[in-house]
């Protein structure tokens, strides 16, 4: 049987004090945290040291995309605020993600670094407006072997896209889901979902998930309701 997959709540609020009253509900080693660009923005790299000193594996999404030089160095420090997880951009091409790697190579302990394949706000219409003549899952699969075989952990993608990964990249790589939807809540602007259960079902390591939590009227049992439904 494959293992549960560790949830992260993708904590998209304006500001420390809007995610501390849900944080503060939060068991460090029953789930991860995701800190991206709004918080991040507003909260800053103490709010991370924060959840850190909490016990709490951060997730810290703000996908870099730049040239080799300033993301190899904004990965070191992210690094250095002693987050699971950080993630760039595979777009950014082979030379950007092969600095980011040789940049946590020299580390005892560091994080997972992770590439963004294609967002799970996207559809097939979006890419062939961008120029690229391709399907996801197709543009998905280039990205996740040029982030591979740079030496990545492993990449974002939607759990549409996981079983073919698995074949392509292996069980070891690991895969990291965003789009999550419990069956009857709302898509948002999510594109490519797939509902927690048979995400699960998929053996993916880990998933994301914000508004099905954060935006229930109690976010730490609709947390619970969706993991007690990953071992049923
Ligand atoms: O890297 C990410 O976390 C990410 C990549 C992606 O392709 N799609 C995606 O939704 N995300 C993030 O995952 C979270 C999903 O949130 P919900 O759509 O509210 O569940 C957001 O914080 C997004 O920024």
């Amino acid at each position: 049987m494959k293992s549960s997959p560790l949830i992260f709540v993708a904590l998209d609020y304006p500001d420390a004090q809007s995610a501390w009253p849900l944080v503060r509900q939060l068991d460090p080693q029953l789930c991860g945290v995701k800190v991206g660009k709004e918080l991040f923005t507003s909260a800053g790299p103490q709010f991370v040291r924060e959840l850190v000193e909490r016990g709490f594996r951060v997730f810290l999404d703000l996908k870099f995309h730049d040239i080799p030089t300033t993301v190899a160095k904004a990965v070191k420090a992210a690094a250095e605020l002693g987050v699971y997880m950080v993630n760039v951009h595979a777009a950014g091409g082979r030379r950007m993600l092969e600095a980011a790697r040789a940049a946590l190579a020299e580390r005892e302990q560091r994080p997972l670094l992770i590439a963004v394949t294609v967002l799970t706000s996207m559809t097939a219409d979006d890419l062939h407006e961008l120029g690229l003549n391709v399907t996801p899952a197709e543009q998905v699969s280039r990205l996740a072997r040029l982030t591979k075989s740079a030496g990545l952990d492993g990449v974002v993608c939607s759990a549409q896209e996981a079983e073919m990964l698995q074949e392509q990249c292996g069980n070891d790589f690991v895969l990291v889901t965003p789009g999550i939807r419990p069956a009857g809540s709302e898509q948002g602007d999510q594109k490519r979902v797939m509902t927690p259960e048979q995400a699960a079902r998929q053996g993916i390591q880990y998933l994301v998930i914000g508004r099905p939590i954060t935006q229930a009227s109690s976010p730490a049992e609709a947390l619970q309701q969706i993991q007690a439904s990953l071992t049923a």
